[in-house]
């Protein structure tokens, strides 16, 4: 548990903190053209050091499209693309001595113990500074305030989004998402049509098919069904939702309704995070 050990130590302001922030922020560290020509003058929030790439975090229910937005930013700022999820599932399919039991956890519906997520997230983000990599996009961490406060101990968080979308549409989406077991990427055969009630507008999202070489290949996952679905929506209001108001007070904080599915989000999506211009408003659509 030295990663842990290091992480944890780094929370109380050791050495370990400048040996971690290091790692967020060496080798090649620079600011992403796009973000440079988006200039980011706008909200305090989005300021980035010119010194070093972005760290953010994304926020948001089970099924809300954490994985598929920040994993669509990662790319187009140049920045790793880190979900503590993955990272559960990844260790969960190692067969290592705990494997069992946090599969337990998992599989109801429960967050694993802090320490556990904190070392395997310290591993990744060093392998990750030995191979050179700079910033990041979080996913599914910090998901409880003792989280958060090790987070912000340890590392400067830019800017944390919070994806929103209406609880009816989160289970859909969670029923009807399947991953391809071997590239390890994200479908959907939900096919949502809300309409619009009481004031709140109607919501559409067609469904995300695979291509043709993971099609065979889909699985779903054992956390995806409707009761364990719901407990995690529990599990995330009890403690997930205490990190949203975390970041909000320190004026970290954005919020993003998503309006659809990934053609109407996607250009929305960038222009709330100020990383287009006019011209490219167009292609960030395509
Ligand atoms: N930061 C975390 N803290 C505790 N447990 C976590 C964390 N991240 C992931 N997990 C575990 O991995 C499971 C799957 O995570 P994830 O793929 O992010 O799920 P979701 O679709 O609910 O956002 C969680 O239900 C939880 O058991």
């Amino acid at each position: 548990m030295a990663a842990l050990n290091r992480f944890v130590r780094a929370a109380a302001g050791t050495a370990a903190r400048r040996a971690m922030s290091a790692v967020a922020s060496e080798s090649g560290a620079r600011m992403p053209a796009s973000i440079a020509r988006a200039g980011l003058a706008v909200p305090e929030v989005r300021r980035v050091p010119a010194e070093r790439n972005v760290q953010w975090v994304f926020l948001g229910c089970p099924g809300v499209g954490k994985g598929t937005y920040a994993s669509r930013l990662s790319q187009f700022l140049g920045v790793p693309h880190i979900a503590t999820g993955d990272l559960v599932r990844k260790e969960l399919s190692s067969a290592g001595p705990l494997a069992g039991q946090l599969e337990e956890i998992v599989n109801k519906g429960k967050l694993l113990p802090d320490e556990v997520i904190i070392d395997l997230l310290s591993k990744r983000l060093e392998s990750g500074g030995a191979k050179g990599e700079s910033g990041f996009i979080l996913d599914g961490f910090p998901r409880t305030i003792r989280q958060a406060e090790i987070l912000e101990g340890v590392m400067d968080i830019d800017l944390v989004v919070n994806l929103k979308l209406r609880e009816e549409v989160l289970i859909e989406k969670c029923l009807g998402r399947r991953v391809c077991n071997e590239c390890g990427k994200n479908f959907n055969v939900a096919s949502i049509n809300l309409k619009g009630e009481n004031g709140r507008p109607g919501i559409s999202m067609a469904p995300l098919p695979p291509p043709p070489q993971c099609a065979s290949k889909l699985i779903t996952r054992a956390d995806d069904t409707e009761d364990v679905v719901k407990e995690r929506l529990r599990v995330y209001h009890e403690l997930s939702e205490p990190v949203e108001e975390f970041y909000r007070s320190r004026g970290k904080l954005l919020e993003f309704d998503l309006p659809g599915g990934i053609p109407e989000s996607w250009p929305k999506l960038l222009q709330a995070l100020n990383l287009v211009d006019h011209d490219e408003k167009q292609s960030a659509a395509a």
